[in-house]
């Protein structure tokens, strides 16, 4: 695998998706071809599982079903997306990958994170990002971000309590802690334009002589 694989974490709000955007234009001197994808999704079947996980209408899927859910979805994504990009030597950046389930589902939803390791190395064979970003926001002020500027396109995960958002940012903190060779943790509190230009400085100084 010749390829640089690199994935975004964060709480809901946190600005990952903004921030991708608007690296994208920026990074386009790198010498690898980009490839920026996200989970749950990325390939056709995967973005189908995604309308079903985040559908609020679909309440029936309790914590161990939608942990099943996200990893199918993922070893979908990984096989047909992540693992030829990387084989053909390109930069992969996707939008959340194996930490979102151990804070989300593992944490927030309190399955463990022994269970939730043991199932993302079955759905992933053990790959790992070579660098993840994860962008840290108090959760009030990640919530006040969504409710205030996405409340149309609010979804299953987004509606359950503060209580489990705050455990899903205890839990990416704990990861953090744990992996500090893989993770850089960025101050996503701030205005969106430093929060930018943070992520751009960390990427510019990590792979300095892919640019
Ligand atoms: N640093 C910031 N300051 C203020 N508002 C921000 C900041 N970053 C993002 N936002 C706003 O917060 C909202 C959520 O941002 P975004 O969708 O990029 O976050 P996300 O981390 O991808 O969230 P999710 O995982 O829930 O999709 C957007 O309306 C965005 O404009
Ligand atoms: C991959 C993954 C995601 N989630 C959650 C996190 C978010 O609430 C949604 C995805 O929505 P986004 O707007 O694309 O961030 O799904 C999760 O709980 N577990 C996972 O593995």
């Amino acid at each position: 695998m010749n390829g640089i694989f690199i994935s975004l974490e964060g709480p809901d709000g946190a600005g990952k998706t903004s921030v991708l955007q608007a690296i994208l234009p920026e990074i386009q001197n790198m010498k690898r071809e980009i490839v920026a994808t996200r989970e749950p999704g990325g390939v056709r079947v995967a973005e189908e599982i995604r309308q079903v996980i985040l559908n609020p209408k679909n309440t029936e899927i309790d914590s161990k079903t939608e942990l099943m859910l996200f990893a199918a979805a993922r070893r979908l994504h990984m096989q047909e997306k992540i693992l030829p990009a990387l084989a053909a030597g390109k930069v992969v950046i996707v939008d959340r990958f194996i930490d979102s389930s151990v804070a989300y589902q593992g944490y927030g939803r309190e399955l463990g994170v022994e269970v939730v390791d043991w199932l993302n190395n079955f759905a992933t064979d053990g790959l790992k990002p070579d660098l993840t970003l994860y962008f840290d926001v108090d959760t009030d002020v990640a919530l006040e971000r969504i409710m205030n500027n996405r409340a149309d396109e609010i979804n299953r995960l987004d509606l359950e309590r503060a209580e489990m958002h705050r455990k899903v940012r205890q839990g990416y903190l704990e990861i953090v802690a744990k992996s500090p060779e893989r993770f850089v943790k960025i101050d996503a509190s701030q205005p969106l334009n430093q929060v930018i230009s943070d992520t751009l400085s960390v990427l510019k100084n990590r792979f300095s002589n892919e640019f």
